[in-house]
């Protein structure tokens, strides 16, 4: 099995190359990062250290990688048998075209061979959005052989891979020994590639939004309240008992939401975010709460985290009052090192809370939740 990973940085190495690697795929890491690709592409090996229960260290070899932009890229396309992406959402756009280069190329050698693409961003069905852009740089005349041969499969990943402490070699991992990749059975073309660790399924909608909406909401309000309280981490911000309850509320707000979405058993659920805590508890990672607040404007966005949950309760009248906490606490991150928390901060600074949330979060129907969350913020403001 031939396979290209676009995105060789944290999950990248430390999950879903490392599962290929054991799958015996010849793989092939494309990034952007150019002294990255030449030090994977020289040492073609690296070490994934599992931390916590089950601590090893576990080596990843026979890599190689190249530039994801150069022709290389294109040639490794036209002939792989899956291709999967770890790069960051904002970032699918510009591999598309890339994509669309060997897809074209694999057309016009007459390799109708089938290709699995997947995606493995924190989103909602992002190998979809993908799909859409990729669509519209292939002709018009390649349509019908795409659909035939060519596996647009979403997923839902879960492992928290934080960047690698500086001491150790730059190409290292330190991951969590939990993981979780589930893909959508029902897109593949061919037969499923198996795996070990990827695992199929026919419902994967309840298995993103359970992940993104559990996960992903409880870690991004740990960060947010954690950087108010003046925490360095996520493992500090979790310790501390008031950011702690509301945390753990605010997951019960949206996982109210999943259960009566996806009619999950209450108890279960109460479960998983049990397990979600300890794992952000976990005394072995190093996770900034910077990295896990990182691009506010994208985790405020309608579909995201914070404010798709946050419809989920309009919609089925349920509370929400610890994601409110949760959304004015997003509001209130700064990072000098991150454009959006720039862009964030100068919108607040022209246009005032209640313009930012009607046009950040795409509140425009929801007055009563845009002045709670703005009183929210602005008694936030003030004990700053
Ligand atoms: N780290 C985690 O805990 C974790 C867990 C689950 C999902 N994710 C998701 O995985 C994705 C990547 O996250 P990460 O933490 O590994 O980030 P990262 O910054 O460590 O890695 C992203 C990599 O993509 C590369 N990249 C950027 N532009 C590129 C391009 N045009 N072509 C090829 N490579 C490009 C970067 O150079 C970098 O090496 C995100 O969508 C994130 O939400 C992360
Ligand atoms: O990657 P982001 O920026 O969407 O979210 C930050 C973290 O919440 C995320 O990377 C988690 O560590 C990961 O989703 C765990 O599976």
């Amino acid at each position: 099995m031939k396979a290209v990973h676009f995105g060789a940085g944290n999950i990248g190495r430390g999950f879903i190359g490392k599962l290929l690697a054991d799958a015996q795929a010849e793989l092939t890491f494309a990034d952007v990062n150019q002294p990255l690709v030449d030090q994977l592409a020289h040492q073609q090996s690296y070490q994934v250290n599992v931390v916590g229960k089950d601590a090893r260290i576990e080596k990843v070899s026979r890599i190689s990688a190249i530039h994801s932009a150069s022709p290389d890229a294109i040639r490794q396309i036209a002939q792989a048998d899956i291709i999967t992406t770890a790069v960051g959402p904002q970032v699918l756009e510009k591999i598309a075209g890339t994509l669309a280069q060997g897809l074209i190329a694999r057309y016009q050698q007459g390799n109708n061979q089938p290709l699995n693409i997947i995606a493995c961003e924190n989103m909602v069905r992002g190998t979809s959005q993908l799909k859409q852009h990729v669509m519209l740089q292939v002709p018009e005349e390649m349509q019908g052989w795409m659909e035939q041969c060519i596996g647009f499969v979403d997923s839902a990943v879960d492992r928290i891979v934080p960047p690698g402490e500086a001491a150790n070699d730059p190409l290292d991992v330190t991951v969590e020994t939990f993981s979780e990749w589930i893909v959508d059975s029902t897109q593949f073309k061919g037969e499923l590639p198996h795996i070990e660790g990827m695992e199929p399924t026919a419902n994967l909608m309840a298995y993103i939004e359970r992940k993104l909406f559990t996960l992903n909401t409880g870690h991004a309000i740990t960060a947010y309240l954690g950087q108010l309280a003046g925490c360095k981490t996520i493992r500090d911000a979790i310790l501390n008992p008031d950011i702690r309850q509301i945390v753990k509320a605010a997951m019960e707000e949206s996982g109210a939401v999943l259960i009566r979405r996806y009619a999950f058993d209450p108890e279960q659920h109460a479960a998983y975010i049990d397990k979600i805590i300890s794992r952000f508890e976990n005394p072995y990672l190093h996770d900034d709460v910077e990295r896990v607040g990182r691009q506010p404007l994208r985790k405020l966005s309608d579909g995201d985290r914070l404010i798709k949950p946050l419809r989920g309760t309009l919609e089925y009248g349920l509370p929400h009052q610890n994601l409110l906490i949760g959304i004015a606490a997003a509001l209130s991150y700064r990072s000098e090192q991150d454009p959006q928390a720039q862009e964030l901060a100068t919108m607040l600074a022209s246009k005032g809370i209640e313009q930012t949330l009607r046009d950040v979060c795409n509140l425009q129907d929801q007055p009563k939740v845009v002045t709670q969350i703005t009183n929210v913020y602005n008694t936030m403001q003030h004990q700053a």
